[in-house]
């Protein structure tokens, strides 16, 4: 069925809408998104997309018999090779539809998976998306896709070494999991000395969240003069940077760009990334950037705070919303947007791209961070000179008397500060 090794595979993307079923994101824009995805997976060709209603989920082939068919004349004339399902397929529902198509089936979490596994460059983002992949096929005993992995070259883990692997039973999946962990474990531990080098430093650390495409790594790369990929694709980033920006005040915080989020991520890889994401849990300040320009930004700021509530985001971390893409709304509609955001400092409207609201946005962030600090004074014994001198070079030390049980510091911090401080 496949001739040429290079040439890209023909994928034919389709959307589920079960009726009756009350989804966040509307159909044709969760169509959109879904090509999109498509599109963010390397050696695929788009030719067909569509929206199927389904009444009633068939257990045994999703879709109704008549649909099968109708489908089955579509996906002929496409000439698709790859049946993108945008949503859940059971490994019977994929056998079947399968056979009767005559194609190779990803469902959304499978094609995920594939994205990631072609972004990760790091031993720890490799190994995470393995981790997650495997967590998929142990459910599933996802079919070998071997024409799209040998195409690739790439990591391919989806789909693993082969029919066998289908076979193979859950047992081996588990213990090679079980190793998977392990390794990671090793990975992240060495992370977490870095990071404690870096709880060291004393600078404020300000996380980027937020959905995919919203504009993350243009802001990072425009505040930083790093050269983070920014590209119109989905998860164009995977592994977590951080870098040092000095604010017009002269302090200093450090910068992270992480994994974007999107509605309905497998949990698996939520799972899977927990390590990675819990960075953003240790930020002082959150910065949700928002494509606000998009026709669905309610609906995806809704997404990622769901994200972050499942991760775990305390109420004690602030967050503002960096409301992106400003530039490209139509001139009423930024007014608008304008005037709304005036009224609130938790709202910062900005364009990564033309430089817009940035002097404004970091002056808030200034003021975020210091509204975060508060009074304490603590008392240290002589010896421990080593905290001593951190507070005063993070310059929080508002006073400093010496008294018969050691030095008696003032000090104007964060609770992170306050933290780190007592980790040393
Ligand atoms: N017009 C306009 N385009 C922007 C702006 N900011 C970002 N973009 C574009 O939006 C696309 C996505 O930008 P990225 O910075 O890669 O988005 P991201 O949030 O890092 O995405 P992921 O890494 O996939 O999560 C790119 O094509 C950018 O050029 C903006 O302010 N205005
Ligand atoms: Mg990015």
């Amino acid at each position: 069925m496949i001739g040429h090794e290079t040439a890209p595979t023909r994928a034919f993307v389709i959307h589920p809408e079960f009726k009756g079923e009350e989804a966040r994101h509307a159909p044709l824009y969760a169509l959109a998104e879904a090509v999109s995805l498509a599109h963010a997976l390397p050696g695929l060709d788009v030719v067909g997309e569509q929206l199927v209603r389904i009444a009633t989920p068939q257990p045994k082939t999703l879709f109704g018999s008549g649909k099968v068919e109708e489908l089955k004349a579509t996906l002929a004339a496409a000439e698709a090779e790859l049946v993108l399902i945008d949503g859940p397929v059971s490994p019977k529902q994929q056998r079947n539809l399968e056979k009767a198509w005559d194609v190779k089936i990803l469902d959304r979490t499978g094609l995920i998976l594939e994205i990631f596994s072609d972004r990760a460059r790091t031993r720890e983002g490799v190994l995470q998306v393995e981790l997650a992949a495997l967590g998929y096929q142990r459910t599933r005993l996802v079919r070998a896709w071997t024409h799209l992995e040998r195409q690739r070259g790439g990591l391919g883990f989806v789909g693993g070494p082969g029919e066998t692997q289908i076979e193979a039973d859950r047992r081996a999946i588990d213990d090679q999991m079980v190793r998977l962990r392990r390794q990671l474990e090793k990975v992240v531990k060495t992370r977490e000395l870095h990071r404690a080098s870096r709880a060291k430093v004393p600078f404020p650390i300000v996380a980027l969240v937020g959905y995919t495409n919203a504009g993350k790594s243009t802001l990072f790369n425009r505040l930083t003069g790093a050269d983070v990929l920014a590209k119109d694709m989905l998860f164009a980033t995977l592994d977590p940077t951080m870098r040092r920006v000095k604010l017009e005040t002269g302090a200093e915080v450090i910068l992270s760009d992480t994994v974007g989020f999107i509605s309905d991520l497998p949990t698996q890889l939520v799972a899977a990334f927990r390590a990675t994401l819990e960075e953003v849990l240790e930020a002082d300040l959150v910065l949700h950037v928002r494509d606000i320009s998009h026709p669905e930004t309610r609906e995806q700021k809704a997404d990622v705070e769901d994200i972050l509530t499942d991760l775990g985001l305390s109420e004690d971390v602030p967050v503002l919303e960096v409301w992106n893409k400003i530039d490209l709304l139509p001139q009423e509609e930024e007014a608008r947007l304008l005037t709304a955001a005036d009224r609130d400092p938790k709202i910062l409207p900005i364009s990564a791209i033309t430089g817009a609201g940035l002097d404004a946005m970091l002056t808030e962030v200034t003021r975020a961070l210091d509204a975060e600090r508060r009074r304490e004074t603590v008392v240290l014994p002589y010896s421990d000179g080593k905290r001593r001198a951190w507070a005063f070079k993070e310059g929080i030390v508002q006073a400093e008397r010496q008294t018969e049980d050691g030095v008696e510091l003032d000090l104007l911090w964060t609770a992170r500060q306050a933290e780190r401080f007592w980790a040393l």
